[in-house]
């Protein structure tokens, strides 16, 4: 039975991969972070679940389709399983600024989607990793504890300063995953 502090939320851009300002629009630009594949293995050998929170606005706007982001994540899937890794569920929202939903980030419907999909009653004590303030509100709004790292936008982040009390912040997600499990 997992408890909510073995579960460990990833943003996806900025964390696992290269962001970009420009979206992530093909499979060729979905570009990962080798240290964050195997920080994911790490972290399942570790026993922990981990799973993706990720905005996909791009969507909405027309630059890519649900059919390309399928073949980002089945090449995440393939990543981390080849280094041992699991990756519990990923969770996206295709919709844009104006679409008034639920589930994108900061609202933490999408992390609701992963806290059903792993059977969990609450996700106070679990992990959100991000590299973006509206990660980490997303967070905080279902009692998750919260770090930031500072790759893609994270830097960025930090700077603004806004937002952070209370967050952990990191270079990257294996400095996190260092520091989770040693
Ligand atoms: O970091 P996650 O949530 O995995 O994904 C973020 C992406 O969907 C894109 O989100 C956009 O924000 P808007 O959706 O345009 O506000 C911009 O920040 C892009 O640079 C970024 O690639
Ligand atoms: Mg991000
Ligand atoms: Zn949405």
């Amino acid at each position: 039975m997992l408890s909510a502090d073995k579960l460990v939320i990833l943003d996806r851009d900025g964390v696992i991969n290269h962001d970009s300002d420009n979206y992530i629009k093909s499979l060729n630009e979905w570009v990962p972070y080798p240290s964050s594949i195997k920080a994911i293995a790490r972290l399942t050998r570790a026993g922990y679940f981990v799973a993706v929170a990720t905005n996909q606005s791009g969507i909405a706007r027309g630059y890519y389709d649900e059919k390309t982001l399928h073949a980002m994540h089945e090449q995440l899937i393939t990543l981390v399983e080849a280094e041992g890794g699991h990756i519990a569920h990923i969770a996206y929202c295709p919709h844009g600024p104006d679409d008034k939903c639920q589930c994108r980030k900061p609202l933490p419907g999408m992390l609701q989607e992963i806290q059903h999909q792993v059977n969990l009653e609450s996700l106070i004590g679990s992990w959100m990793v991000g590299d973006s303030l509206r990660d980490l509100q997303a967070g905080k709004a279902v009692g998750c504890k919260t770090a930031l790292v500072r790759t893609g936008k994270g830097s960025k982040t930090e700077q603004k300063g806004a937002g952070l009390e209370k967050t952990m912040v990191f270079d990257d997600l294996a400095q996190f995953v260092d520091w989770l499990i040693e």
